[in-house]
């Protein structure tokens, strides 16, 4: 399967759109904006007068819509798509979204970022009580939960459905006659709602999306909410009272796309910021500051301008070799990093360099790098990562959930810097980090192990691998 070699895995991307002549076109191109949450697969599925049609495929969009036919006989004005990257589930046809589910009576259409923690049991009681599921996804789930709900209308199946799944979940849901977005009550995942120039309402994943297509920004969709789009416009309720916002504070590290804005804050300038908070936390003396190009470029840039330090471009990414087979072992992911990053020795030969990188999970990027930068010449290779020691893993729609795959969960900060070959190494503090993203509603597991929910089918797997500490 086409992929690209990434140390730290995306998670999905939705988009979703209704009263546009051509809603599958634009949705192809929200899409691509979204390419980066997710490159197994992806699928478009659209509503031509409540006739709901579908393609999907394994692979990126451009591959998925290779042959132009294929979007064209997604007729209709409304749409929704996906790309994505697999949590729960392997990464085989038949758990690519949207999903299509054809009833005697009428049609539903599906797609989700996040990840449920109660899926398993879920559908062990769904598949008791009869249920036949077409893949092995979390996502499927809640299609059985709101066909099987004994409530009298359809939004009260969905909301009391979407009362019964826990985790991470931004959804899209097509009917017949209406798009449908709802947030878990937590928000974890960004979901916003924009507007085109001809009226038609928009949702995606990330206001990247929006850009692309010439979409204004509109609202986010609220943790416990469910936005209902249709021809009489936009309808807003809430499916739960009992909400508590934790935006994942990975999509302002690493995950979204610097241009997206989310909770009124644009992602560049919140990693600049974390850039800024690191160099007065580290006053390392160098001769430069470079970046890993891509995702902590924006960092570096903000450690460079408080430092007063020059930024260099001391490390190029080829762009055209990123793409290989899935080998998800690490021999063959240090294989990818290599691949992918070049050292400039006649930037680096004799420097003291500091490399700003957003973060470490593995500690395959920075060991690498640092072993790069030495090779090149580099005198001194002072690692400073802009967020803090990530020990704890996600259950939330991210594929970080075992323990033992992270350097700082196993490690001290020394030890890591001695594993990495660096000369120093520092993390940013975790108040750094809420500073730089600017406001506090953020959920900080991945550095504290506190989750703001209970962890369900991943609870008892989870404390064993913390040796029976409590959640
Ligand atoms: O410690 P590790 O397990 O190596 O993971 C950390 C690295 O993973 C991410 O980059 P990634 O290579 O995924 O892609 P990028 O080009 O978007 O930065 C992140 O930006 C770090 O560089
Ligand atoms: N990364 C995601 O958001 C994945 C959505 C869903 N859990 C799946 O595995 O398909
Ligand atoms: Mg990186």
């Amino acid at each position: 399967m086409p992929y690209e070699v990434k140390s730290l895995n995306e998670e999905c991307g939705v988009f979703g759109i209704w009263g546009h002549p051509e809603a599958a076109q634009l949705t192809y191109f929200g899409l691509h904006a979204l390419q980066h949450r997710g490159q197994e697969g992806a699928g478009i599925l659209s509503n031509n007068e409540g006739q709901l049609q579908r393609h999907r495929d394994l692979g990126l969009v451009t591959e998925v819509f290779r042959h132009e036919k294929d979007l064209q006989k997604l007729s209709g004005k409304a749409a929704m798509g996906h790309v994505r990257y697999a949590t729960a589930g392997s990464a085989e046809l038949n758990n690519i979204q949207p999903f299509h589910f054809k009833f005697q009576d009428t049609q539903l259409g599906l797609a989700h970022n996040g990840n449920l923690t109660n899926a398993l049991s879920l559908r062990r009681e769904l598949e008791a009580q009869g249920a036949i599921f077409s893949s092995s996804s979390d996502t499927e789930i809640l299609a059985h939960l709101i066909r099987r709900s004994h409530h009298p209308e359809f939004m009260g199946k969905v909301k009391e459905a979407l009362n019964t799944v826990k985790g991470g979940f931004a959804y899209l849901l097509m009917t017949e006659d209406s798009l449908i977005a709802a947030l878990d009550p937590n928000g974890f995942r960004p979901l916003s709602i924009g507007k085109m120039s001809n009226g038609a309402l928009v949702v995606a994943s990330e206001t990247c999306a929006f850009d692309v297509i010439g979409a204004e920004f509109v609202q986010e969709v609220k943790p416990g909410q469910i936005i209902q789009i249709n021809d009489q416009g936009l309808h807003v309720e809430q499916f739960t009272d009992k909400t508590n916002t934790q935006i994942c504070s990975m999509e302002y590290i690493y995950f979204a796309r610097p241009d997206s804005v989310i909770a009124g804050v644009n992602v560049h300038t919140a990693r600049k910021q974390s850039g800024r908070i690191l160099a007065r936390e580290a006053q390392i003396d160098a001769d430069m500051v470079i970046g890993v190009p891509n995702s902590s470029l924006s960092a570096a840039s903000g450690y460079a301008e408080e430092s007063g330090l020059p930024y260099e471009m001391g490390l190029i990414k080829n762009q055209y070799v990123a793409r290989t087979f899935i080998q998800p072992t690490q021999e063959l992911r240090e294989q990818g990093v290599r691949m992918k990053l070049s050292a400039v020795s006649s930037v680096v030969e004799g420097k003291k360099v500091i490399m700003v990188d957003d973060s470490i999970v593995r500690g395959t990027t920075s060991r690498r790098i640092v072993r790069l930068l030495k090779d090149a010449g580099a005198a001194e290779v002072h690692v400073v990562i802009a967020s803090p020691p990530l020990a704890y893993p996600c259950f939330y729609g991210i594929d970080i959930q075992k323990r033992e795959e992270l350097i700082a969960a196993n490690h001290s900060v020394d030890e890591i810097c001695q594993i990495i070959g660096a000369d120093s190494l520092t993390f940013l503090s975790q108040e750094g980090l809420v500073e730089a993203i600017g406001h506090d509603n953020l959920c900080l597991s991945y550095f504290d192990g506190i989750y703001p929910t209970p962890l369900y089918d991943y609870e008892e797997n989870y404390l064993k691998s913390l040796g029976g500490k409590s959640v």
